[in-house]
C-alpha cells in the first residue's frame, strides 16, 4: 500500500481511549480531526507525571466534514452503531479504519459500514478511565498490538514517536484472544459491582480460573495458540493491579449505559456453541450481563 509518511488522521469517539490517542497525536504535532457525540471545547488526558490538553472543537455535525482521511481511529464502544455515519463522512475506499475496541470481531462488525476500505483490528492494552468532568486518567502505559497487514504501515506512520507504542504481531489471533480472555473475566466485576480488588478473594479466584479455562478452550478452537498458564497469568495480573482499577464495562454499568457484553463475553458462548464446546459458565454469565445491559425491569 502506497501511503504518505504523514497520513491525515481523524478520530471518532473522544472517550477514554479516544482522548488518549488524540493526546498522543497532539503531543507530537499531529492533532487529529476529532468527531464525537457531545460537544467538548477541549480534551484532557492526565497521566502519571503530567497532562495533555488537546484543543477542540470536537465536531458533532457530519456536515462539517469536507474531506476524506487516510486513517480513521474508531474509538466508540462496539454498541454504538449510531457512530456509523461518521465513517461514511470521513472515509474513502482507501481510508484505513483502525478499530480501537475490545473483542475479536472488529473486522466483521465494522466492514458493513465501509465501502470496501481496509479495516484494521487492534488490541488496546491501555487502562484509561474517564472522570466525571470528561477528562481521562491514563493508568498505565499506552500500547497497541496490530496485525501485520499492508494497512498497518499507515498506523505506524501516524503513531511514530508518540507515547503510544505499537507492536506488530505475526500471530495476531492469539494476542487478540489473550486480551479477550482478560476482558471476559473482567465482566465478573460488573456482576459483583466491584473493581480489581475483588480478585483477592479465593472464591473469585476459583471462579475466574474456571471461567478462563472455558474461554481458553474456545480460543484454541478458534485458532489461538495460548498456553495452559494463561488463566493463572490473567488472574495474577488482576491481583497485582490497584484495588480500585476498574474496567470500561464496569464504568458503563455504573453509568447505566449499554454494555459490550456480546463482544467480550457472548462471543465465547457463541463460538463454543458453533464448535460443540460446552460453556456452562458463559451460559450463566452472558444472560446476566445481557439483562444488566438491556433489561427489561
Ligand atoms: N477504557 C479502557 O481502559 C479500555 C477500553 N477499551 C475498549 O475501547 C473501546 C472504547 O472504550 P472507551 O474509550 O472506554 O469508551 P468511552 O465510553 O469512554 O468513549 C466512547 C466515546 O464515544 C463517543 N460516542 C458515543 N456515541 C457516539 C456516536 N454516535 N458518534 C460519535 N461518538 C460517539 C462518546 O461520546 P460522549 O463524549 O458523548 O460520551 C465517547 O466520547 C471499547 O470497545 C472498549 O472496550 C479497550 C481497552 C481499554
Ligand atoms: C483496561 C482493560 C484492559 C481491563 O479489562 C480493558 O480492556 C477495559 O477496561 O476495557
Amino acid at each position: 500500500m502506497m501511503m504518505s509518511e504523514n497520513p491525515t488522521v481523524a478520530l471518532v469517539g473522544p472517550g477514554a481511549i479516544g482522548t488518549t490517542m488524540a493526546a498522543a497525536l497532539h503531543e507530537v504535532g499531529r492533532t487529529p480531526t476529532i468527531c464525537g457525540r457531545s460537544a467538548h471545547e477541549r480534551l484532557e488526558l492526565r497521566y502519571s507525571g503530567g497532562r495533555v490538553v488537546v484543543p477542540g472543537p470536537v465536531r458533532i455535525d457530519l456536515a462539517e466534514i469536507k474531506n476524506k482521511f487516510d486513517l480513521v481511529f474508531l474509538a466508540v464502544k462496539s454498541t454504538r452503531v449510531a457512530a456509523a455515519p461518521w465513517l461514511s463522512a470521513l472515509c474513502s475506499a482507501k481510508t484505513v479504519v483502525c478499530v480501537l475496541q475490545n473483542g475479536v470481531e472488529q473486522k466483521t462488525l465494522v466492514a458493513p459500514y465501509l465501502s470496501g476500505g481496509p479495516v484494521l483490528p487492534s488490541v488496546v492494552w491501555l487502562p484509561a478511565q474517564r472522570e466525571p468532568d470528561a477528562s481521562v486518567w491514563l493508568r498505565g502505559e499506552a500500547r497497541l498490538t496490530l496485525p501485520d497487514t499492508p494497512a498497518t504501515s499507515v498506523v505506524l506512520a501516524a503513531l511514530r514517536g508518540t507515547r503510544c507504542s505499537v507492536d506488530v504481531a505475526v500471530d495476531f489471533t492469539s494476542v487478540a484472544w489473550r486480551k479477550l480472555l482478560q476482558n471476559a473475566v473482567a465482566g465478573l466485576m460488573v456482576l459483583a459491582g466491584r473493581r480489581a480488588g475483588m480478585f483477592a478473594r479465593t472464591d473469585i479466584t476459583r471462579l475466574s480460573l474456571a471461567y478462563l479455562r472455558e474461554c481458553l478452550e474456545v480460543a484454541r478452537a478458534e485458532g489461538a495458540t495460548l498456553g495452559d498458564a494463561v488463566p493463572q497469568e490473567i488472574v495474577d495480573g488482576f491481583q497485582r493491579s490497584p484495588a480500585d482499577l476498574g474496567t470500561s464495562i464496569l464504568a458503563d454499568r455504573q453509568a447505566g449505559r449499554p454494555l459490550e457484553w456480546d463482544c467480550r463475553n457472548g462471543v465465547v458462548q457463541r463460538c463454543g456453541l458453533s464448535r460443540g464446546i460446552p460453556t456452562p459458565i458463559s451460559d450463566l454469565v452472558v444472560p446476566l450481563l445481557a439483562a444488566a445491559s438491556a433489561g427489561p425491569g
